[in-house]
């Protein structure tokens, strides 16, 4: 078990809380790693395993995601250990939301992230009496709906046009496969199809299933909300085992569900010349090096999946404001975005011989190192 000291580094975490409640169980905490560059901002992740550090983890990818996007935000998380289908749910979200009151809105905003939906967001700003208190929370509340709108999975989509392109061989008739249909995937699945691709593999945590010739996504979708999560076993395709889409055929393939499912061995057996990870975190360092090596191009998390920062920071602007940019105004910045940071990170690794994380991480440590700088953080004194 690691002690929470011991994640300090000379980035961060700057603040960890970690809270409880023992009427309703409630066990969660928040971490803020970084706020150089703004307040801590990222989503609230429900899943009954969370723990401490892989908060801080996902919290340290949020502070480079912020800087690679170049948006005014610092790195945070917030994650609560409970089951998304719990029947006390709203009363666990609503003590944890209770138990940060002193940290929100001023130093953290709650939002998506695994497990937490719109209507989630809604109950923790109704328990807190703000509306700056969350985003993501739904249109016919002032909010932009992300994951209803699919705006994380249409980028991470949009960042595999801008790497196929670059890897020479073009997204259109490409074969996918992608792990996880939640928000991000089922999102990315269905503007990679609109873009030409073929989906191969899906997966749920409840099983996985491949067709060659090309899966239906309206056909994965209405499954999906006909039968929840467990829609994958009532499919016609051919069933594999949970995790084996990783290591199906095809062209791109596109990690969308948790963190530290490839790693330096399980690299060795992935099929794709490109992967775009929707997922935070889908690669440990280890495995980003063997994919260098076996020629594999890799478009890290912080630059792909950055579509949920962005709107995300709209959001943030909206919240008091009452004015909320137009759809079509979101996705089209995601596009811009996203595409440019595909080629920029692409680029600078082969400039500079390394893996896309070390030069997209390069980059963005630049931006937060300077940041620190300038506000005397380094012990330096201002620039
Ligand atoms: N939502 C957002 O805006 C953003 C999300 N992300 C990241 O994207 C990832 C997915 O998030 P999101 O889509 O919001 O989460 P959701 O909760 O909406 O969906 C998660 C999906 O992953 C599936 N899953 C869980 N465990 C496994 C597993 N071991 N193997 C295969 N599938 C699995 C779930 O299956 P089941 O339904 O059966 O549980 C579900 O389909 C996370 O890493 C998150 O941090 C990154 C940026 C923004
Ligand atoms: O900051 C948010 O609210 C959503 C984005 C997020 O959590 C992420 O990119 O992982």
């Amino acid at each position: 078990m690691t002690d929470a000291l011991e994640l300090v580094d000379e980035w961060g975490p700057e603040k960890v809380v970690v809270v409880s409640h023992r009427r309703t169980g409630m066990k969660g905490t928040l971490v803020i790693d970084n706020t150089a560059r703004g307040m801590g901002k990222g989503g609230t992740r429900l899943s009954p395993a969370v723990t401490v550090t892989e908060v801080a983890r996902l919290a340290r990818t949020m502070t480079w995601k912020w800087a690679a996007v170049d948006l005014f935000y610092g790195g945070a998380k917030a994650g609560i250990a409970a089951d998304p289908a719990a029947p006390d749910k709203e009363a666990i979200l609503r003590a944890f939301a209770r138990a940060l009151h002193n940290e929100v809105p001023r130093e953290y905003v709650f939002g998506l992230d695994m497990g937490l939906t719109e209507d989630d967001a809604a109950v923790i700003q109704d328990e807190l009496g703000d509306r700056g208190a969350a985003v993501g929370t739904p249109a016919h509340l002032g909010g932009i709906a992300y994951d209803r709108l699919g705006v994380t999975g249409f980028g991470v989509a949009e960042a595999a046009d801008a790497g196929a392109e670059l890897v020479g061989h073009p997204l259109s008739g490409s074969r996918v496969a992608i792990q996880g249909f939640g928000a991000v995937g089922r999102a990315a699945a269905e503007r990679l199809v609109e873009l030409g691709a073929v989906i191969v593999a899906v997966s749920t945590a409840s099983g996985a299933v491949h067709n060659p010739a090309g899966l239906d996504v309206g056909e994965l979708r209405q499954a999906r909300d006909e039968f929840g999560d467990a829609f994958v076993t009532q499919l016609s395709a051919t069933p594999l085992s949970p995790g084996q889409e990783l290591f199906v055929d095809c062209e791109v393939l596109v990690p969308a569900a948790v963190q530290d499912v490839i790693d330096r061995d399980s690299a060795q057996a992935i099929k794709a010349g490109l992967v775009v990870e929707g997922a935070n975190l889908p690669t440990s360092p280890g495995a980003q090096a063997v994919l260098a090596e076996r020629g594999i191009t890799v478009v890290p998390d912080f630059v792909a999946n950055a579509g949920g920062v962005i709107a995300a920071a709209f959001a943030m602007d909206a919240r008091y404001s009452g004015f909320r940019p137009g759809t079509d105004e979101v996705f089209a910045t995601v596009s811009d975005k996203l595409r440019g940071n595909t080629r920029t990170a692409l680029d600078k690794a082969k400039v500079s011989g390394g893996t896309p994380h070390e030069a997209g991480r390069r980059l963005a440590e630049e931006r937060v190192r300077a940041a620190m700088r300038s506000k005397g953080r380094l012990g330096e004194g201002p620039a």
